[in-house]
């Protein structure tokens, strides 16, 4: 059918929807790398003799067996929530959660670790890891960021001796602020490649439109034509479905242009081309062929079915009443039936139809190849 300019793409949405299916994929890649890191850290302290429930293991234990289930969750949802095709609010959420519970684990791991004097190694990892994963959520991942500082502080106040926490509160909210400004650098890095990929994509979707359309009509052009001609008919073969062509050309098309201009002649044939679409059902296949000269592929369109639209199309054409052309406008068609003939022969049945309906008087139609026609249909010429 006619080619409708697609509407532009909401490049807002789009682009939420990447980043969250490209943020999902984080997460999951996490989640596994955090059910291998617990089965190598009980590995670990087994080997070592200390036992998987010792004392010194369980705020450990407690974190790692936490991000298993978390992961395990991440397992079985994600695959239904990376196939959703909207940025819907279980998506989003799913996809916070994530940043939020690793924010969780660098705060309670970082005090745990500098009340045993290593200093809080943890909250460093869990910010650079956090600002990684929370992409395009820069408020959320600023609000993460500043509440865990905030926890971190206060545990390390309440914890250390006094004088001892000030140093650590400050590598901590320094390690906040380069989290932050990562963040954000990759953030522009991402939207940047993702407008250009959009661009890219756009573009080349306009160059596949224009190489089968018809800048005058806007209908699909002649090289389209032929490609739909060959599938169509083998699928008409295979299914044993009925196809039918259509060619038709304006009567006296010269005359319009010789006499009221070739500018009304590109508006009759723009004019043309609507009436014909309007009649067409959302399978069939509407091209102009050249010139003054359409045709149509019916897909699925029996014989009874395919005389009809042809006469309907006569009709409407000639009802019409073009603005600015001071003659009548009328089509002649040409009517033939895929049986199953060499394609050339499925044309040229059709055009020879075409050029008897203009020798028969133009403004009609002939039919090829149809029993039906042949048997019942005064006008039908084989
Ligand atoms: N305005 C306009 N004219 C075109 C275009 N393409 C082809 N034509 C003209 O269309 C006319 C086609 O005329 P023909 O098909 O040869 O003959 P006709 O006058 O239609 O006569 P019959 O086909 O016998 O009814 C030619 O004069 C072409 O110059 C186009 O894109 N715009």
């Amino acid at each position: 059918m006619q080619i409708v300019p697609k509407p532009a793409a909401n490049q807002a949405f789009a682009y939420k929807n990447a980043s969250i299916k490209s943020n999902l994929t984080l997460v999951w890649y996490f989640s596994i790398v955090a059910l291998i890191g617990f089965g190598v850290h009980l590995i670990h302290h087994l080997r070592l003799g200390s036992g998987a429930f010792s004392p010194d293991m369980l705020p450990y234990l407690a974190v790692y067996l936490s991000n298993v289930l978390y992961a395990l969750l991440n397992l079985l949802l994600l695959p239904s929530a990376r196939v959703s095709n909207s940025a819907s609010w279980s998506v989003s959420l799913l996809e916070m959660m994530y940043p939020a519970f690793l924010a969780f684990m660098a705060t309670v791991l970082s005090i745990y670790t500098s009340m045993q004097g290593h200093g809080p190694v943890p909250f460093i990892m869990g910010m650079m890891v956090i600002a990684m994963l929370v992409q395009g959520h820069l408020l959320f991942l600023f609000g993460l960021l500043f509440c865990c500082w905030l926890a971190v502080s206060a545990g390390l106040l309440y914890m250390l001796p006094s004088g001892q926490a000030s140093s650590p509160i400050l590598t901590c909210f320094t390690t906040m602020l380069i989290a932050f400004f990562i963040a954000r650098l990759a953030e522009k890095n991402r939207v940047g490649q993702f407008t250009v990929l959009q661009e890219l994509h756009d573009k080349n979707q306009l160059l596949e439109e224009l190489a089968v359309q018809d800048p005058l009509t806007k209908l699909y052009n002649r090289r389209y034509f032929t490609n739909k001609l060959e599938i169509e008919t083998a699928r008409s073969l295979r299914y044993q479905h009925p196809l039918s062509l259509l060619i038709v050309d304006v009567d006296d098309f010269k005359q319009i242009n010789d006499n009221d201009g070739h500018l009304v002649g590109d508006e009759v044939l723009v004019e043309i081309a609507n009436l014909i679409t309007q009649q067409m059902r959302a399978d069939d296949v509407v091209c102009r062929y050249g010139g003054d000269e359409f045709v149509i592929l019916l897909v699925e369109a029996c014989a009874e079915q395919s005389k009809e639209i042809a006469n309907r199309i006569c009709e409407s054409i000639e009802r019409c009443s073009f603005r600015r052309a001071s003659a009548k406008v009328t089509v002649s068609i040409g009517y033939a039936q895929y049986i199953g003939q060499p394609l050339g022969d499925f044309m040229q049945q059709a055009d020879q139809m075409m050029y008897m309906s203009k020798k028969r008087g133009k403004n009609q139609v002939a039919f090829f190849g149809c029993d039906f026609e042949t048997e019942s249909a005064p006008e039908t010429i084989e």
